[in-house]
C-alpha cells in the first residue's frame, strides 16, 4: 500500500462555515427528536435565568441581613429570602441532575442513524469512479467520525446560546449597572475564547488530515496480520514481519501525529488559562476597591463576589470543555459538510427502453491520476438478445469496458448508450435499473445464503432455488445444515464455502436480480471448467431475449457467445464469432490455439495447472 503525500486535498479544500453545520445539525436533531429537543431547549433557558436570579438574591439577601443587624429590616424577611434562594438553587441542581439524561438521549443513536444515512446515500450517488481514488476514502472516514462531532455541536452549542449567552448578557448588564469599568474585566475574561475559536480548529483539522490515511494505512496492515482474508497468504509467503513491521511503523506516525497535536492544543490551553487568571484576580481588586471607596453595597459586593466566581467558572467551562471541544468538534464536523457537498454523479432521471441494446460510440476511457487510456476508441453495437464474449490479455481493459457499457463509469470520450439512454447525462439509480453484473472481486457477505442472494429484493423468496440451480449452488445438508438459512460465516457460528461454491453464491445472486442486461466478468475462474461449461449453458438460456455479456479468459466458453469482442491494449482488435474468428486466424485464434495446446499435451502443464484456464 503506497504511502500518501500528506499535503493531498489540502489545499484544495473549502471552508464550511459554522452557521451552516448549526443549521445542519439542528435540523437533523428537530427531525430525529422534537420532543426531546424541546426539553433540552426549556430547561437550558430555565438554567440560565435560574443563574442570573441566584446574583440578584444573593445581593437583596446581604443587603436585608446587614439592615437586620442594624434593625432597619425583619428577620422573617431574610429568612424568606433563604428560602427563596434555596428554591432556586433546587431548580438549578435538580435540572443539572436532569441534563445528562437529556444529553444521553439526544446522543442516542436517533440523529446518529439518521446522519449514517445520510452518508450512505450520498455514497450512493457519488460518482463510483471516486470510489477508486485513495482520497476520497479518507473524506468518508472522516465524515463518519464527524457525526459525534456534529451531535456535539448542537447539544452544546445550544447550551451555550440557551445557558450561557442570557447569563453573560445578564451579568454584563448587571456589572454595567453597578459600575461600567467592571465590563472591561468581563471582556479581558472572553478573549482568550475568542483566541482559542480561531487556533483550536486549525490544529484539529490538520492532524486529521495527516491522520485520516495513516489510520486507513494502520487497519490495512492490521487486517493483513489477522482477517481470515489475507492471514494465510501472508502466513505461507512469509510475509507477517513485513505487514507487522508496517503496522508498527504507520502505528508509530499516527502516535507521533497525535502528540504533536495535543502539544499544540495544551500550550494553546496554557496561555488561555493564564490570560483568565489574570482577568480574575483584575476583578477581585476592582471590587474591593469599589466596596472601600463605598460605591457599590455590600450586598452588591457579596452577589458579584459570589457571581463572578460562578461566572469564571461558567467561562472557564465554556473555555476549556464547550468552546475547546466545539472548535475542534467544528474541525471535524467540517469533514461531514464538505463530504455531502462532494459533486455526486447526477443526471436526469430516464427509464430503459427494452430492445435498445447496447451502443458505443467511440469510446475512451482515462482513469484519473492515469497516464494512458484504459479504453481507446472503442465502438461497439451490442442487440437486444445477444451474447458477447469479452477476451483479451491482462491489462487490455476488458472490465473497464464493461464498466463503461453498464453506466458504471461515464466515458471520458465518446459515448455510451445503455438501453436507449445516455450514460452520460442519466442518474445511475436510472442506468442500473434492469442491469445485474456478477464481477471477478465479487463480495462474500457474512450472512446467510438467502439474505446472499436476496439482497436486491428481500421478496421474492420462491426464486431462491431456481436461481441457486442455475447457479450450480447445490442445497444440500452437508454443504448447507439450515439450507437456504444456513449462515455463510464460521464468525458468525455458520459454515465456510470454498472459493468455487462462493463464486456459485454470487452467480445466483446476478441472476436473481431483475435485469435486461447481465454481465458476467469472469466470475467463474475458481469453478472446475466441467461445472463452468454447464454454468454457461445454463447462462445462456437464462439470458435469452437479454442484452449479456461475458468476460473470460477461458477460450472455450467464448463459443455459447453469439460474438466475441478481442481487446488488446484498450483498443477492439476483432469482432467476429468463435468460428469466425479462428478461421481469421488473428490473435483470438491465436490466443484460442495457445489454450487448446496446453490442455492437449499434458506434459507442458507447469505444475500446479495453469491458472485455472480451460477450454
Ligand atoms: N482504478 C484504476 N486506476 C488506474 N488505472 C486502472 C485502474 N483500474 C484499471 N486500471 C488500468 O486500466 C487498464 C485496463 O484494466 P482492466 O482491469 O480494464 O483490464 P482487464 O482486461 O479487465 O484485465 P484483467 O484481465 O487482468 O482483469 C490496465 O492497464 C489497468 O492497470
Amino acid at each position: 500500500m503506497p504511502r500518501k503525500s500528506k499535503k493531498k486535498t489540502q489545499d484544495n479544500k473549502q471552508k464550511v462555515s459554522i452557521f451552516k453545520i448549526i443549521v445542519y445539525g439542528t435540523k437533523i436533531f428537530i427531525k430525529t427528536m422534537p420532543v426531546v429537543f424541546a426539553l433540552h431547549l426549556v430547561t437550558s433557558i430555565i438554567s440560565g435565568l435560574s443563574l442570573g436570579f441566584i446574583t440578584l438574591i444573593t445581593q437583596h439577601l446581604f443587603d436585608s441581613v446587614a439592615d437586620a443587624i442594624s434593625g432597619k429590616e425583619s428577620v422573617t424577611k431574610v429568612y424568606l429570602i433563604v428560602a427563596t434562594l434555596g428554591i432556586v438553587y433546587m431548580v438549578n441542581e435538580a435540572i443539572k441532575g436532569l441534563k445528562p439524561i437529556i444529553h444521553h438521549y439526544t446522543f442516542n443513536y436517533k440523529s446518529q442513524i439518521e446522519m449514517n444515512k445520510i452518508i450512505h446515500s450520498k455514497l450512493n450517488r457519488i460518482d463510483p469512479l471516486f470510489l477508486e481514488n485513495a482520497d476520497v476514502h479518507d473524506e468518508i472516514e472522516k465524515a463518519k467520525g464527524a457525526i459525534g462531532a456534529i451531535q456535539f455541536i448542537i447539544i452544546f452549542g445550544s447550551d451555550i446560546l440557551t445557558l450561557n449567552l442570557p447569563y453573560f448578557m445578564f451579568m454584563g448588564i448587571y456589572l454595567n449597572h453597578l459600575k461600567p469599568q467592571f465590563l472591561l474585566v468581563l471582556a479581558l475574561v472572553f478573549i482568550p475564547v475568542l483566541l482559542g475559536q480561531f487556533v483550536r480548529p486549525r490544529i484539529t483539522s490538520k492532524y486529521e488530515d495527516t491522520a485520516a490515511p495513516i489510520r486507513r494505512e494502520n487497519s490495512f496492515y492490521f487486517n493483513a496480520i489477522v482477517d481470515r482474508e489475507y492471514y494465510k497468504e501472508t502466513r505461507t509467503l512469509g510475509a507477517f514481519s513485513f505487514f507487522f513491521n508496517r503496522f508498527l511503523d504507520s502505528l508509530k506516525r499516527l502516535g507521533t501525529e497525535e502528540l504533536k497535536m495535543n502539544k499544540r492544543k495544551n500550550f494553546l490551553e496554557l496561555i488561555l488559562s493564564l490570560v483568565s487568571t489574570t482577568g480574575y484576580v483584575g476583578i477581585l481588586c476592582m471590587l474591593i476597591t469599589a466596596l472601600f471607596q463605598g460605591e457599590i453595597t455590600v450586598g452588591a459586593f457579596a452577589a458579584v463576589f459570589f457571581s463572578i466566581d460562578r461566572l469564571f467558572q461558567e467561562t472557564q467551562g465554556l473555555v476549556n470543555f464547550y468552546i475547546g471541544n466545539l472548535t475542534s468538534d467544528f474541525g471535524y464536523a467540517q469533514n461531514y459538510i464538505r463530504f455531502l457537498e462532494m459533486p455526486e454523479r447526477g443526471g436526469i432521471d430516464a427509464t430503459p427502453i427494452i430492445g435498445k441494446g447496447i451502443s458505443a460510440e467511440n469510446v475512451g476511457f482515462i482513469y484519473p491520476n492515469a497516464a494512458n487510456k484504459s479504453v481507446d476508441n472503442v465502438s461497439l453495437k451490442i442487440e437486444q438478445g445477444e451474447t458477447v464474449a469479452i477476451v483479451g490479455a491482462n491489462g487490455a481493459g476488458k472490465t473497464t469496458l464493461v464498466r463503461l457499457l453498464i453506466g458504471l463509469y461515464k466515458p471520458t470520450e465518446g459515448k455510451v448508450i445503455l438501453s436507449g439512454m445516455d450514460t452520460a447525462n442519466v442518474k445511475a439509480e436510472s442506468l442500473f435499473d434492469g442491469v445485474s453484473g456478477v464481477f471477478q472481486r465479487f463480495q462474500r457477505y457474512q450472512m446467510t445464503l438467502r439474505e446472499n442472494i436476496q439482497i436486491s429484493d428481500l421478496d421474492r423468496g420462491s426464486e431462491i432455488n431456481t436461481v441457486c440451480q442455475q447457479a450450480g449452488v447445490n442445497i444440500d445438508s452437508a454443504s448447507f445444515p439450515q439450507g437456504i438459512d444456513t449462515m455463510l460465516s464460521r464468525e458468525f457460528n455458520g459454515v465456510d464455502l470454498s472459493g468455487g461454491e462462493w463464486q456459485r453464491v454470487a452467480i445466483a445472486r446476478g441472476l436473481y436480480r431483475i435485469n435486461n442486461v447481465i454481465v458476467l466478468d469472469e466470475p467463474t475462474a475458481a469453478i472446475d471448467p466441467l461445472e463452468e461449461s454447464h454454468i454457461y449453458h445454463k447462462f445462456v438460456e437464462i439470458s435469452k431475449g437479454k442484452t449479456a455479456i461475458i468476460v473470460t479468459h477461458r477460450m472455450g466458453s467464448t463459443k455459447i457467445a453469439d460474438r466475441v469482442v478481442v481487446m488488446d491494449k484498450g483498443k477492439i482488435v476483432e469482432i467476429g464469432s468463435h468460428d469466425e474468428l479462428i478461421r481469421k486466424q488473428g490473435l483470438y485464434a491465436e490466443m484460442y490455439d495457445t489454450q487448446s495446446e496446453w490442455y492437449e499435451n499434458e506434459s507442458d502443464i507447469p505444475q500446479g495447472g495453469i491458472r485455472g484456464d480451460a477450454i
